[in-house]
């Protein structure tokens, strides 16, 4: 059966799988997509250290292992000697009129051989890997190999990276032309803490060894497993929701000339309503009948089929709703319906209802669209949070997510309602910003009332206690003595910082205004020591020593003029052997694939004068202030992390 129409669209397409991989062809076929397997034979052996992100080598190396295939394939076609070009369109008319066999469903039951390599439509390959910290791990060498990667995964979370590539062949004279599409998916994969002996017997029953990371979450090393955040396919090796989106991107939007005849194998679309005209027609007896009958909807006219057939499907539906979804969850945070849940559950609504003092209807309806959302469970008993809404939602929790749900919901959403202008003008939509200087940002903007100040500074001090101990121990910071924390607001990341190095002092520098209401939000004194605060302004004011400057989510706020003067003062502070560390979320070069990062950097458009950069515009700004990238990792979370270190002036 056959779900997604653009799979449908590939059927009079010569479609090449250029992998080996057993699970990538399992998910295909089951998609009902029909594809011939040409393993690659590009070796994996990509310089890693040369790629800014761990998901940029995965895409690579899924190119290569694609293009290997499609210029194989291609020469394959291309080496007859002697064959006159009438003659190759008559031969491949000749394939192209083979029965099925020419394409079988179960791509895996006959490998391609070199023989039949004739030059394929699209070529997919992709490649997944399993990052912890930066490091990439690929399939195990040897049961060794495998134990080092098992026991660095053991008890941790870490993200599973594939890298897909879809290359459009078309052959123009002798010359292959290939359009490439690329994209890739994390999911993250958290392993329970498990005992060497576990770890050694499940390296014993051979499963690790052709599987990234080591282990197979789709065998018995799902046992390893305590959650899966995101898709699961990705992880056993092919994103297949991302690809059909991909594809429908590629082959829904684009003009129509390759329509492959009608030809419903699950769910007939204009057909059926075309048969029931018939049938109706003939039951009422007549050309009357017929005659009334909507033309639109009649074979002869075969363009609402089209339209019908090259409709983008429901992810566009859904993003109209986007927005509802999210005023959704704001309204149940607003309303406490987590924090009531999260001491007594389940409650049904009426209950509900009552103790928020709301309506039963309208409580209703949104408690069922939280349910449906994922955030609550809904049972014969009443609702109850889900795991998800218990960790993040509640407005006490330790993770709590409520001041930012708060922020977003009272001041970001009210920006957005003016998106238009802001996209139309370039400029930030807050008030007060036309005419004003970039550098009152902060004081004119989130500090302009002592209540919009802590709820600023909640909504910031909540995202920080996600993001901070990843960021702190991203790379291995043990070698610093001394750190300043530029804009460290409430000190999250420094508090995470002393915690992780024990030899090292944190200075949290920022606005006088900001550190006079701090003290709330630290924890007991004996649990940090070795963090101070500083008041001051790093536009103005000479910066705290130290030989390791942190810039969490600030270059962000600020265009390239601000960063630079900031950049320069650090420098100016900064020994030659000092390092910088930048916390923010890193976009792709193409800014094509980071859709989170893309939303705050739209974000920033209404809201401040800043922007989210990618690494290599990162490089350039640090470069010009002699700050040279010693390495960049992910994170897992929204801020990825970079090292860079001062150069000798
Ligand atoms: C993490 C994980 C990986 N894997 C597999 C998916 C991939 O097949 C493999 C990663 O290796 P890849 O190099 O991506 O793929 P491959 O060598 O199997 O095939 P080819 O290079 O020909 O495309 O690990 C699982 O099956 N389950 C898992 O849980």
């Amino acid at each position: 059966m056959v779900l997604y129409p653009v799979i449908r669209r590939l059927r009079n397409k010569r479609v090449v799988l250029a992998s080996a991989s057993p699970r990538r062809q399992e998910i295909l076929s089951t998609a009902g997509l029909r594809f011939e397997v040409v393993p690659s034979r590009f070796k994996e052996k990509l310089n890693k250290a040369s790629f800014p992100t761990p998901y940029a080598y995965a895409i690579e190396t899924a190119k290569q292992k694609a293009l290997d295939v499609a210029r194989r394939m291609h020469q394959g076609e291309w080496k007859r000697e002697g064959e006159t070009e009438k003659r190759r369109c008559e031969r491949e008319r000749d394939i192209d009129r083979l029965p099925p066999a020419r394409a079988p469903t179960r791509a895996r039951e006959e490998p391609a051989t070199e023989k039949d390599l004739r030059a394929p439509d699209i070529v997919i390959g992709a490649d997944t890997i399993v990052t912890l910290q930066g490091l990439i791990l690929e399939k195990p060498v040897d049961k060794q190999d495998a134990y080092s990667m098992l026991s660095r995964l053991n008890g941790k979370e870490h993200s599973v990276f594939t890298g897909v590539t879809i290359i459009q062949c078309s052959c123009r004279d002798s010359r292959l032309d290939m359009e490439i599409s690329e994209f890739h998916e994390e999911t993250l994969v958290k392993f329970s803490q498990l005992s060497e002996e576990l770890l050694w017997d499940y390296i014993h029953s051979g499963e690790p060894m052709d599987k990234a990371g080591g282990y197979g979450i789709q065998a018995l090393g799902g046992m390893l497993v305590e959650y899966v955040h995101g898709d699961f396919l990705n992880v056993v090796g092919f994103p297949l929701n991302h690809f059909c989106k991909k594809l429908a991107e590629l082959y829904l939007t684009r003009p129509n000339e390759d329509l492959p005849p009608a030809e419903h194998d699950s769910i007939p679309a204009v057909d059926t309503f075309e048969n029931l005209s018939d049938a109706e027609g003939r039951g009422q007896g007549g050309a009357q009948g017929q005659a009334d009958r909507p033309r639109a909807l009649g074979r002869k006219n075969s363009v609402p089929s089209r339209m019908v057939d090259s409709l983008p499907p429901t992810p566009l539906l859904e993003l109209l709703d986007g927005f509802k979804a999210s005023k959704a969850l704001f309204t149940a945070c607003k309303m406490k319906v987590f924090d009531l849940l999260q001491d007594e559950a389940p409650l049904g609504a009426a209950e509900i209802a009552q103790r928020i003092e709301a309506s039963e209807g309208g409580t209703g309806r949104l408690l069922d669209v939280c349910a449906a959302l994922g955030l609550l469970e809904k049972t014969d008993r009443g609702y109850s949070n889900t795991e998800l809404a218990s960790l993040y939602l509640p407005s006490g929790g330790k993770y709590s997510l409520h001041p930012l749900i708060v922020y977003q919901d009272e001041h970001t959403w009210d920006f957005f309602t003016d998106l238009e202008s802001a996209v139309r003008e370039g400029t930030s939509r807050h008030r007060g910003a036309q005419g004003r200087t970039v550098d009152s940002l902060f004081q004119d903007r989130f500090y302009q009332s002592q209540d919009r100040k802590l709820q600023f500074l909640r909504a910031m001090h909540s995202l920080s206690k996600l993001t901070a101990r990843q960021v702190a121990t991203a790379f291995d910071l043990s070698r610093f003595t001394s750190a300043c924390d530029l804009g460290g607001c409430t000190g999250t990341l420094a508090h995470e910082l002393a915690r992780a190095y024990p030899g090292l002092k944190v200075t949290v520098f920022d606005l006088p205004e900001v550190l006079e209401d701090v003290s709330g939000f630290q924890p007991d004194r004996a649990r940090a020591p070795r963090v101070s605060f500083v008041p001051g302004d790093f536009f103005q004011d000479s910066l705290p020593e130290a030989d390791l400057y942190i810039l969490s989510r600030i270059l962000r706020d600020w265009p390239d003029d601000k960063a630079h003067a900031l950049l320069s003062r650090i420098s100016g502070s900064c020994k030659p052997g000092g390092c910088l560390l930048v916390a923010e979320t890193v976009l792709d070069e193409q800014k094509r694939a980071a859709r989170p990062g893309l939303l705050q950097s739209l974000d920033l458009l209404v809201q401040s004068w800043g922007r989210e950069r990618s690494l290599g515009e990162y490089g350039r700004l640090l470069q010009a202030h002699g700050f040279e990238i010693v390495g960049a990792a992910r994170t897992g979370t929204i801020v990825d992390v970079i090292l860079a270190t001062r150069t000798t002036p």
